[in-house]
């Protein structure tokens, strides 16, 4: 075995290191040349192919299996800085990508109409009116995809959809529709969802048999209705069409979970009280317009996009949240139906489009990916 000594290995890894950090920043600044040579061509900052033929360049030039994979990571890595660089110096130049937003002072709640999906008492009235007011213009459509319809073809101005619950997790259909439909993301709302056992006047828990509700909302009350083992759990649309149901029926063996709202604009017996397996359980509701618009104050940005199938593609694609100081606050992925096996991707981050790292972000993100869509900033 070599007598080997810490202390000089580090010595000599220092010298290797100081040279790398000189030749990156010799190689930054032909990047900062080829930039402008961009700026004055108008020609893509990425370009797929040129990257392909440097990392199998690279890769030759590099003798284990072990250092072709490892120059291929690095090189990749080294690129990706390159091209957010350069997104930069093309911003500093009002190069930068153009989101189609407007911004606004304020995004207007007063005179609008307001569609929810339901009927009143569902949690989106209760979402509504804490967002737009008690004395709002509201409508309500049996499906939540009526909702974005109405917005889009101009009969109402917002509709009000919920996209996510504390306890049992994001409303996965709705996501789809964000995407279906030309709408944009304005504003959110959290309301606290605390679901009743609610039957007929008169009703006592002994004669339950049937209980009617939200699929989500029976999720949610799953340890109360658990220890009921022999009555049946029916799904309906809403869990305010779950509470008109059962006093339309009058029929006592039947409960509905849903809210305190429901059971008093319906007139209904609280057989139990706040059923929901968590308490503070609580659901997030998006609203959305028609107009890409977002007030000064917007925090929030929510994207959506497609990547190659392929390994590392996600990772490189975050990367241009990382070396922007961009904050994700979620991701989620779904099934591109068309494409078997194949994601997109539904990423929040915190910011506002007028921001300089927001909108180097967003510039990479949609020369790097397939498809990219601001949903909104909010
Ligand atoms: O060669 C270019 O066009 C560059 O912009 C340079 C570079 C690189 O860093 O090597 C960066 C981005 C491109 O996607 C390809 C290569």
């Amino acid at each position: 075995m070599k007598n080997l000594d810490l202390k000089e290995c580090r010595d000599k890894l220092d010298v290797i290191d100081k040279k790398i950090v000189r030749l990156f920043e010799e190689r930054m600044s032909v990047c900062g040349d080829v930039a402008e040579y961009k700026i004055g061509t108008g020609k893509a900052v990425y370009d797929a192919a040129r990257e392909a033929q440097k990392i199998a360049a690279v890769q030759e030039l590099a003798h284990s299996e072990f250092n072709k994979e490892a120059v291929k990571e690095i090189f990749s890595q080294l690129m990706s800085v390159s091209r957010r660089y350069q997104y930069s110096l093309l911003s500093a130049h009002g190069m930068g990508m153009d989101t189609g937003f407007t911004e606004v002072e304020t995004i207007g709640k007063k005179n609008k109409k307001i569609v929810f999906q339901g009927v009143e008492g569902a949690y989106s009235h209760a979402a509504a009116k804490l967002y737009f007011g008690e004395d709002a213009d509201l409508y309500h459509v049996p499906e939540f995809e009526d909702t974005m319809r109405e917005v889009e073809e101009g009969r109402a101005d917002y509709a009000v959809l919920p996209i996510e619950n504390s306890t049992a997790g994001f409303v996965i259909n709705n996501y789809d529709l964000l995407l279906k439909y030309k709408n944009y993301i304005v504003g959110e709302v959290y309301v606290p969802v605390a679901h009743m056992l609610l039957g007929v006047p008169g009703a006592e828990l002994s004669d339950i048999r049937t209980v009617y509700s939200h699929a989500q909302a029976l999720a949610q009350s799953s340890d109360f209705l658990s220890a009921h083992k022999d009555w049946k759990q029916i799904a309906v649309l809403n869990t305010a069409v779950a509470a008109k149901k059962v006093m339309e029926e009058k029929d006592p063996s039947q409960a509905a979970v849903a809210s305190r709202t429901a059971g008093e604009l319906y007139g209904m017996e609280i057989l139990a009280k706040e059923i929901n397996n968590v308490k503070g359980n609580t659901t997030r509701f998006l609203i959305l317009g028609k107009e890409p618009v977002y007030a000064k104050t917007a925090g929030k940005v929510s994207v959506a996009f497609e990547i190659a199938h392929k390994s590392g593609s996600l990772y490189n694609i975050l990367g241009n949240f990382i070396f922007n100081n961009v904050n994700m606050t979620m991701i989620e992925s779904r099934p591109i139906p068309e494409k078997s096996f194949e994601y997109r991707f539904f990423v929040d981050f915190e910011g506002n489009l007028s921001d300089a790292g927001v909108r180097n972000a967003l510039t990479g993100l949609a020369a790097e990916a397939s498809v990219m869509r601001i949903l909104g900033n909010y």
